[in-house]
């Protein structure tokens, strides 16, 4: 269990909590500013709050070991900005490095393990033909599918990924989603900002609303996401239309 316990951080987030179970998808929504990104980086243990508390199966994540965090968490920020210009595969191999033991040298080869892990990872966002492309590159959306290959070489028990489906096409979108519902019917947990709300109602097994740094909903999709939320918290009035697992929605 991912729990958010009270969190303050600035005027960011006030006092939110939220118990996340993993092996179900979690997407967090909120307007623009409403500190989803805020919220993802406090429960990845990114950023200290001034009071509460993200804790990783009743241990708080400060407590954690920088390495034990790493393979405990994957992390994919907003932004698909990387501080070098390394190849694809060099970056995917970057992903493996908190299961790697021992001296410098053996840490900088891996074994068949972390071979298998990357090619996986690879393969899952159809990297294999720009692997040795170095990300200068590449498009937006395969500077998006790259970093998030690092992630899942990480083969972490939990992914939060900060709008993962943003710069994807609708084959990436849905290719990663069938991915993501992969990893958390393995019981992994998957925590997803998303500002697409009909792909939150459609994909999400739970969806935390966020707005102006407060936690407004928790709950299934049908709820969390109501006519009268995406009223109140997006100013927005909108019928959902469609069956459950293809909602849509229309503006009045
Ligand atoms: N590093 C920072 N220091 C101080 N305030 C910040 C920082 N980053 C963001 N903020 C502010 O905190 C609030 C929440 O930001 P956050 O990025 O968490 O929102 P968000 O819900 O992810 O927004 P978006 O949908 O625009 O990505 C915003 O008012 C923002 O201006």
């Amino acid at each position: 269990m991912l729990c958010a316990d009270n969190i303050t951080l600035g005027d960011r987030l006030d006092g939110v909590s939220a118990g996340i179970a993993p092996g179900r998808i979690t997407a967090i929504c909120g307007p623009n500013g409403a500190g989803k990104s805020s919220l993802l980086s406090v429960l990845a243990g990114l950023i200290a709050p001034d009071a509460g508390a993200a804790e990783l199966d009743t241990t708080p994540i400060a407590d954690l070991s920088p390495r034990a965090r790493a393979r405990a968490i994957g992390y994919l920020p907003q932004t698909p900005e990387v501080a070098w210009d390394v190849t694809v595969e060099t970056l995917v191999d970057l992903g493996r490095l908190a299961w790697r033991g021992g001296p410098l040298a053996k840490r900088r080869s891996g074994g068949a393990d972390d071979a298998a892990a990357i090619e996986t990872a690879l393969d899952a966002m159809e990297l294999q033909d720009l692997r040795t492309r170095p990300l200068s590159r590449l498009s937006g959306g395969e500077r998006s599918r790259a970093l998030m290959a690092r992630v899942l070489a990480g083969a972490p028990q939990w992914i939060l990924a900060d709008e993962p489906l943003a710069n994807l096409d609708l084959a990436h979108q849905l290719a990663l989603l069938r991915l993501l519902r992969r990893e958390a019917d393995a019981a992994r947990g998957v925590v997803l900002v998303m500002h697409d709300l009909a792909l939150a109602m459609n994909h999400a097994d739970e969806v935390l609303v966020l707005d102006e740094g407060r936690r407004v909903a928790l709950g299934e999709p049908e709820t969390a996401l109501s006519e009268n939320v995406l009223r109140e918290v997006w100013g927005v009035d909108a019928r959902w239309v469609g069956e459950p697992g293809s909602r849509a929605l229309a503006l009045r």
